[in-house]
C-alpha cells in the first residue's frame, strides 16, 4: 500500500486549473519532495490530500482510504503544517498543544513526547508571543506529530527562518524520516529537497512534469556546457537544429544543452565547423536547482 496516491486529481477555481490530472504515487517510508515555482499548485494537492479543498475530478488516496469518500480513515495518522503556524500567543506551547490534542481527542501524554521530540521541553511552559519563529515552526511540527503520524506533510516548513533555524528544522525532519514515517516535503529550498528527499515530483502550472529518484533527475539534468566567442546567437540557432538536443538555453556568458554529456567532442565539431570559436566547452553537472530551472521554464 502507497501512503499517497493520486489519480487524475484535478482542481478548477473558475477559469483556472489550479491542479491538473495529477498522477501522484508516494512509497510508505518515502521522504518526497514536492516542487514547483509559486502558484504551480501544491499547497492547492495538499490541501485536496488533506480534505480540505474538494477536488473538482479525480481521487486522492491515503493511507488506503479515499480522502472523500472516508475522511476519518484516511486522515487518522496524518500529521500536517500547510501554513503559517497560528497558535495562541498569551497560551505556553504546552497548552497551545494541549487545546489541540483535546480538540482531537488524542491523549494528553501525547504533549509531552512531541514537545521533546521537536526540542521544547525547555521552554514549553512559556506563552508563544515569547518565542522565535523557529521555535513557532518547531511548535507547528510538533502539533502535526501529535496524532502520531504515519504520514506527514509539511508545507514550507522553513519559510521565514534564518539559517540556524533552517539548520534546526532540516535536522528534525531527518529525525522524522529515520523513525520510518512518511514525509511529504513541499519546499521552494532544492538545496533541502535534494539534501533530504530520495524521490520528487516537480509541478508547474497544475501539471507534473517531472518525477523520480533525485539521482535519476539529476543525471536527466546533466548536460553540456559551452562558451563561445562573440554572440552566441549563431551557436544557439545550430545547436538547436540537433534531433538529439532537448533544449538550449543561455546563461549569462555560457550555453547549456540539454544533451547526452558524452556527445561534447561532437558538439565541438559541429561548431568548428561552422566556423564558430569555441572558448570552454565540457560536461556540465546540475544541481536539482538547475534542473528544476531548466525544467521549469522550458516552453
Ligand atoms: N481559493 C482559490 N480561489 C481561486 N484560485 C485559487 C485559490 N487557491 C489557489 N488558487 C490558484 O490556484 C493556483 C495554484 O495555487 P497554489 O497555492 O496551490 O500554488 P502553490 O504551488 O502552492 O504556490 P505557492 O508556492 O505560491 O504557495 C494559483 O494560480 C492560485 O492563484
Amino acid at each position: 500500500m502507497n501512503a499517497i496516491e493520486t489519480i487524475e486529481l484535478t482542481k478548477r477555481y473558475g477559469k483556472r486549473l489550479a491542479v491538473d490530472r495529477l498522477n501522484l504515487t508516494v512509497g510508505k517510508g518515502e521522504v518526497f519532495g514536492f516542487l514547483g515555482p509559486n502558484g504551480a499548485g501544491k499547497t492547492t494537492t495538499i490541501a485536496m490530500l488533506l480534505g480540505l479543498v474538494r477536488p473538482t475530478k479525480g481521487q486522492a488516496i491515503v493511507l488506503g482510504h479515499d480522502v472523500q469518500r472516508e475522511p476519518a480513515e484516511a486522515l487518522r495518522r496524518v500529521g500536517a503544517m500547510i501554513e503559517a503556524p497560528a497558535f495562541y500567543p498569551y497560551l505556553s506551547g504546552a497548552d497551545n498543544l494541549r487545546v489541540l490534542a483535546r480538540a482531537g481527542g488524542i491523549p494528553a501524554e501525547r504533549v509531552g513526547q512531541v514537545l521533546a521530540t521537536v526540542e521544547l521541553s525547555d521552554r514549553a511552559r512559556d506563552k508563544v508571543a515569547t518565542y522565535s519563529q523557529g521555535m513557532k515552526q518547531r511548535l507547528a511540527i510538533a502539533a502535526a506529530m501529535l496524532p502520531d503520524p504515519e504520514l506527514i506533510m509539511l508545507d514550507e516548513p522553513t519559510n521565514g527562518l534564518d539559517p540556524a533555524g533552517t539548520v534546526e528544522i532540516r535536522n528534525l525532519i531527518r529525525e522524522l524520516a529515520a523513525g520510518g514515517r512518511t514525509i511529504l516535503l513541499c519546499s521552494h529550498l532544492l538545496y533541502e529537497v535534494e539534501q533530504l528527499c530520495s524521490r520528487v515530483a516537480i509541478l508547474k502550472e497544475g501539471k507534473l512534469i517531472a518525477s523520480g529518484d533525485v539521482a535519476t533527475l539529476l543525471r536527466r539534468g546533466q548536460g553540456v556546457r559551452l562558451r563561445v566567442q562573440g554572440d552566441p546567437g549563431p551557436a544557439v540557432s545550430l545547436l538547436r537544429t540537433l534531433s538529439w538536443v532537448n533544449s538550449v538555453t543561455v546563461q549569462g556568458d555560457a550555453i547549456l544543452i540539454d544533451a547526452p554529456a558524452d556527445r561534447t567532442a561532437e558538439i565541438n565539431a559541429l561548431l568548428i565547423r561552422a566556423d564558430i570559436v569555441v572558448a570552454e566547452i565540457g560536461a556540465s553537472h546540475s544541481s536539482l536547482e538547475e534542473f528544476f530551472l531548466t525544467v521549469t521554464k522550458a516552453e
